[in-house]
């Protein structure tokens, strides 16, 4: 038996100039690193492919065998390029071959037997829920339509009058327990079986097919993008003007404008609460994303009872009944000691399931999560290296756009200042805005909780003139639409400069 940490091959520093070979047995995982900048600028490389992979990240291949990565296969033979700043880990069930080039830090992680890998039990899991979710299914098919007994007694307002649902997961732990890797991993999986699960984040640092400050849900019925630097989770895999390497997804998003929850809980609970209601409205409107059920991420947490609290709420909005913690057993037992006694909305127990904690999960540090944030806003308007798209860039007078501005400090559980109307100023140069699927007439409050449309940037502010240049990813007029501008993400990059 191996002991985390050891039985791995040491790790290998990064390099542009060589393609190197990488056997991994069945369960061992090729663990990778592409750093920000290019570690070796000045190595002259011997072969055009390796110049791009050096320019643009690290190149990887699969020659023989299987290997995925979080739940989602690589393609035999075909080169997947990895861009700057990802970190992550292709796993194979079956054993496989890897061809890597570029500049890339990595490290082999060897298993001398299946059960010694963390990864089995989230296999195991997911074998687990694929058994309730036929359960769902076959319970649909014996209930049929006309069968309201069961909307009656069980469904209370929390399915729409659909029929039963399958399992809806929460993937919680503490930071850096790789709750997002399972989340992804499960919601993979699912699709790889056929399913079309529903997956949400309810963690503003990390938006899923939205910009950062989101909480958001989608329907993932199709591949994830494997190049992509968020697994899959990233705004490149959602409808934008330019083609899409894998089928788009379709996102609702709901804006907080912050980076954690406790900044503003009492938007964050509202916004959830939002999120959760139209998850049910999407299960009571698919049968097939109902029987597949929910994944979801969730902010890192500990036993805090701030923490607990935020964590109950999440339950009971999206009717969770499997809570899945990752390496804390503290955590585990607290939410089982808080819900244990608790029955969801259609009537089911809540389980808990305690999964090892990866030791692979790896560090990112706060340049990692800049670096991140900004290549999304990036994509989000411009596209990646294998799109790109052509913003709109519109000039507006100050009076024609409507901008709320959340408020300065929130009261954290009492008193909730709402939106005010923004005076526009210099000051919000290079800000991102979430556009709101709301009217400019809607009060404050409504304009706060509607779903979000899109984003727009302020590319230059002219105080003389009293205009705005703004960017979009879409043209159309903006000045019907109210448009927020929140705390977070702040404005890196200037996008046009
Ligand atoms: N076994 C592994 N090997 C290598 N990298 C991994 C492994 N598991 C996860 N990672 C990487 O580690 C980073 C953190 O993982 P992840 O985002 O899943 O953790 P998290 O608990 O959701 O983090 P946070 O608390 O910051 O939200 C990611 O870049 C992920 O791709």
């Amino acid at each position: 038996m191996s002991i985390p940490g050891l039985g791995q091959i040491a790790p290998q520093q990064p390099t542009t100039s060589t393609t190197r070979t990488i056997a991994l047995r069945p369960f061992w995982e090729w663990r990778f690193h592409v750093p920000r900048s290019s570690s070796n600028s000045s190595s002259s490389s011997s072969s055009s492919t390796t110049n791009a992979a050096a320019a643009s990240g690290a190149t990887v291949r699969l020659t023989s065998g299987t290997a995925e990565r979080d739940g989602t296969e690589l393609a035999l033979n075909r080169a997947y390029t990895f861009p700057r700043n990802t970190q992550s880990k292709l796993l194979t069930y079956t054993g496989a071959t890897l061809e890597v080039t570029g500049d890339v830090a990595d490290r082999v992680a060897q298993y001398a037997a299946p059960e010694d890998s963390p990864q089995l039990m989230v296999l195991n899991l997911h074998f687990a829920l694929q058994e309730l979710r036929a359960a769902a299914a076959a319970a649909s098919r014996e209930r049929g339509q006309e069968n309201t007994h069961w909307i009656n007694n069980h469904d209370n307002n929390n399915n729409n009058g659909a029929g039963p649902a399958g399992p809806r997961v929460m993937v919680c732990g503490e930071k850096g327990s790789g709750k997002t890797s399972v989340a992804r991993t499960l919601a993979a999986l699912a699709t790889r079986a056929g399913g079309q699960p529903l997956v949400a984040s309810v963690d503003p640092g990390e938006g899923i097919l939205a910009l950062p400050g989101t909480v958001s849900a989608a329907v993932f019925g199709t591949v994830m993008d494997v190049e992509d630097p968020a697994g899959g989770f990233g705004v490149n895999g959602t409808p934008s003007s330019g083609p899409s390497a894998v089928p788009v997804k379709l996102p609702m998003v709901y804006y907080l404008g912050r980076e954690r929850a406790e900044e503003d809980v009492p938007l964050w609970r509202d916004l959830v609460s939002k999120l959760g209601s139209s998850v049910r409205a999407k299960f009571a409107a698919d049968e097939m994303v109902r029987e597949t059920g929910l994944v979801l991420d969730t902010p890192a947490a500990t036993v805090a009872k701030a923490d607990m609290e935020n964590l109950v709420h999440v339950v009971a909005e999206f009717a969770v009944n499997i809570v899945v913690v990752l390496g804390s057993a503290s955590l585990h037992d607290e939410l089982q000691r808080r819900l244990g006694n608790e029955r969801t909305a259609h009537g089911e127990p809540v389980t808990f399931i305690l999964l090892d904690k990866s030791e692979g999960v790896a560090e990112r540090d706060r340049e990692f999560l800049k670096f991140a944030r900004e290549a999304a806003i990036k994509e989000y308007f411009f596209g990646d290296a294998k799109r790109t798209l052509s913003p709109f860039t519109q000039s507006v007078g100050f009076d024609d756009v409507a901008i709320y501005k959340a408020p300065d400090d929130s009261d954290h559980y009492g008193n909730q200042p709402t939106l005010e109307a923004a005076e526009v100023s210099a000051e919000m140069s290079h800000w991102t805005l979430a556009v709101m699927n709301a009217s400019v007439n809607d009060p404050p409050e409504t304009i706060r909780q509607a779903p979000v449309m899109g984003f727009v940037a302020i590319a230059d502010v002219d105080e003389d003139r009293r205009r705005l240049k703004i960017l979009s990813p879409v043209s159309g007029r903006l000045g019907n639409r109210p448009m927020v501008w929140g705390r977070w993400p702040e404005p890196y990059i200037n996008l046009l400069g």
